[in-house]
């Protein structure tokens, strides 16, 4: 039985369960009667007996590579034992290695590294693990490949090395730093290798045209040196082979032109350059994308479709024919918007296509230069933050793992599920999906992963969990703000925990996300909500053993919608349950409702003595007071 995936995904948690076993039922069915058939076309007439002793093997290097995943030491060795290949290649062209830096796993890396793997080998865009280890913040990783000897001079398709991956102040960008320095490589011959492969590409180019070559030719695939020059960032090489006659709108098989991949790869300059030699932005590659679709910044997006509609209104005029004139309308495009593409970090550049987690993080950091471009825009008197100078939010969302659902984990009980949350949470992965719930361990210390760049990225057309993004509660507010325009119906969140570990703030990043959904009147609402909170602080909230801040009632919050415009407008809070025994009785080393303490910290000496609480000590409750 074949089934839609999405219809799977949108089935209520029972009904996809019962669905999946029944689809198992009916593969292992199949399986078996296979296995029949094959069995006896070989000549093997044996009965099978139903079940018994048949089992399936997977292959050690499958089975190694799971076992490096889930950090699953002792199979590590049992299969190495039983004759695992510790050179194991990965699809990718990666070795194990490159797992392990990738999953953090420095148990195996000394383990294959005593096994006298390649620490140097590199995957099919040329990463080696370093890379990879950089790329992640591993840095025990980062170590253990120094002192095996792992040169931190390879660079990988894009040019870059391992230094370039590593997010400037991270552990792992230190050791790098230091042990550059103390090998006496600086930053200036560093910049100078990576001059190396664009220069040798134009000698190569200058050879070329001097003997008559055609800068037109192109491999079996279609591509020409013009779309590696703009897929690679090499402005003097395209300049070159356009002013010695390339085909600018030269189409791969396909139908990727050079300003697709300029667009894609984030190549500011290239796409400038294009645009300028007139490049046909609206042509389409075989997904019927245009340049624009796949930009990979915001600035080029940007760029793509002021050029659009220039090329638009050029096909309209009569008898247009391509002249110089043309160029006007590019470069006061070009020239209207700020020159960032020095801004990009290597990180924005083209990176391994096999790796999904750097695309992400090519993700985030787009998303974080279009949001401080917007936001340095902003000049509006209630954002006044807006103000300060633009600087990057701090982003650090992990990227999506095979144990964010701990539904999907083959083996549950008490056990695996405990150790799957304590590594997740070793690694700040505080959010984990256990099917439609979500669980939040409380990290009791500041993570950058609420800012306004993160809540942008959970923004969805559908509500749908998605696959690329990490759990989170920004996720759940999503699904909830479609759901309720979906069945039309409230939509309620159960917050349900100890005391002090983290409804209340969960409570409040879920409400920030729904008014920032709410595109109109937000100012208005962050501040109505700001305001409410305060009170709702003052009045409902006592310090306890556990919490300096514990709510102690149950709050019951509604958000109201105007279905029409699908913006929040209006919010009402009921609170149930107020502990009111706390007004008269209070429990050793808690405080009583914060109000009486603002009281005491807000009122004048005159308002103090007309209210007969210029004594302190004559009221016992104030003065317990250990707030
Ligand atoms: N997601 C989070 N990230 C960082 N710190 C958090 C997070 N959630 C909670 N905390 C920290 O834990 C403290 C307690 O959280 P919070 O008040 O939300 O707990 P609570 O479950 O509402 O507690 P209570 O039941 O006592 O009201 C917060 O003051 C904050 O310092």
């Amino acid at each position: 039985m074949e089934i839609d995936q999405c219809l799977l995904e949108s089935l209520p948690l029972g009904q996809r369960q019962r669905l999946v076993k029944r689809m198992r039922c009916d593969q292992i069915k199949a399986y078996y009667e296979r296995e029949k058939a094959f069995q006896k076309q070989e000549g093997f007439v044996k009965k099978l007996k139903h079940g018994k002793n048949h089992k399936v093997h997977f292959n050690l290097a499958d089975m190694i590579q799971d076992a490096i995943i889930h950090h699953n030491d002792k199979e590590v060795l049992r299969l190495l034992k039983d004759g695992a290949d510790p050179h194991t290649t990965l699809s990718s062209g990666g070795s194990l290695l490159h797992l392990c830096a990738r999953y953090d796993n420095a148990f195996t890396t000394e383990i294959l590294i005593e096994q006298g793997v390649n620490v140097n080998h590199q995957d099919e865009d040329f990463w080696t693990p370093m890379h990879i280890a950089c790329a992640c913040d591993h840095p025990d990783i980062v170590l253990l490949l120094l002192l095996a000897g792992a040169n931190v001079l390879l660079q990988d398709v894009n040019e870059n090395i391992p230094l370039d991956y590593a997010v400037e102040g991270t552990e792992s960008s230190c050791i790098l730093l230091t042990y550059l320095d103390e090998n006496g490589v600086d930053l200036t011959s560093l910049r100078q290798i990576k001059l190396q492969r664009p220069m040798s590409m134009l000698n190569d180019i200058k050879q070329l045209l001097s003997s008559g070559g055609n800068v037109n030719e192109k491999n079996d695939d279609g591509v020409t040196l013009l779309h590696m020059a703009c897929a690679s960032g090499y402005k003097d090489v395209a300049s070159l082979i356009l002013d010695h006659g390339a085909d600018l709108n030269v189409v791969d098989n396909q139908y990727w032109t050079p300003l697709h991949l300029a667009a894609k790869y984030g190549q500011t300059n290239l796409v400038k350059l294009l645009l300028m030699y007139q490049a046909n932005p609206n042509l389409l590659n075989c997904n019927e994308e245009k340049p624009s679709d796949i930009a990979a910044s915001e600035f080029i997006k940007e760029i793509l479709l002021k050029a659009e509609t220039v090329w638009e209104e050029k096909m309209k005029e009569p008898l247009s024919v391509p002249s110089s004139s043309q160029e006007e309308p590019y470069e006061e495009i070009i020239h209207d918007l700020p020159a960032l593409s020095n801004k990009l970090s290597p990180l924005v550049l083209p990176i391994a296509k096999q790796d999904s987690l750097l695309e992400k993080d090519t993700m985030f950091k787009d998303a974080a230069i279009g949001l401080s471009k917007q936001q340095s825009q902003d000049n509006t008197p209630e954002n006044i933050t807006a103000n300060v100078p633009a600087k990057l939010e701090q982003v650090k969302l992990m990227p999506p793992a095979p144990n964010d659902d701990l539904a999907t984990l083959s083996e549950l009980n008490d056990g695996s599920l405990l150790y799957e949350i304590q590594k997740r949470f070793g690694n700040n992965q505080i959010y984990t999906y256990i099917g439609d719930i979500l669980l939040l361990v409380n990290p009791f210390k500041e993570l950058p992963i609420y800012s306004n760049m993160v809540m942008q990225l959970y923004l969805s057309n559908t509500g749908r969990l998605c696959s690329s993004l990490p759990p989170h509660i920004f996720s759940c507010a999503e699904r909830a703000y479609h759901m309720l325009f979906q069945e039309q119906k409230p939509q309620c969140f159960i917050l349900s925990g100890e005391r002090g570990s983290g409804k209340s703030e969960a409570s409040k990043q879920i409400v920030r996300h729904l008014t920032c959904r709410s595109s109109c009147s937000r100012c208005l609402f962050d501040c109505k909500i700001k305001n409410v909170s305060t009170i709702i602080e003052a009045f409902g909230h006592a310090k306890t053993t556990l919490n300096d801040l514990s709510s102690c009632f149950i709050k019951y919050f509604e958000l109201q919608f105007c279905e029409k415009k699908k913006s929040l407008t209006g919010a009402r809070i009921y609170t149930y349950m107020l502990e009111k025994t706390r007004l008269v009785s209070q429990p050793l080393s808690q405080s009583n409702f914060l109000i009486f303490y603002l009281l005491m910290d807000g009122l004048t000496a005159e308002e103090k003595y007309g209210l007969r609480l210029n004594n302190l000590s004559a009221h016992s409750f104030p003065s317990r007071c250990c707030c």
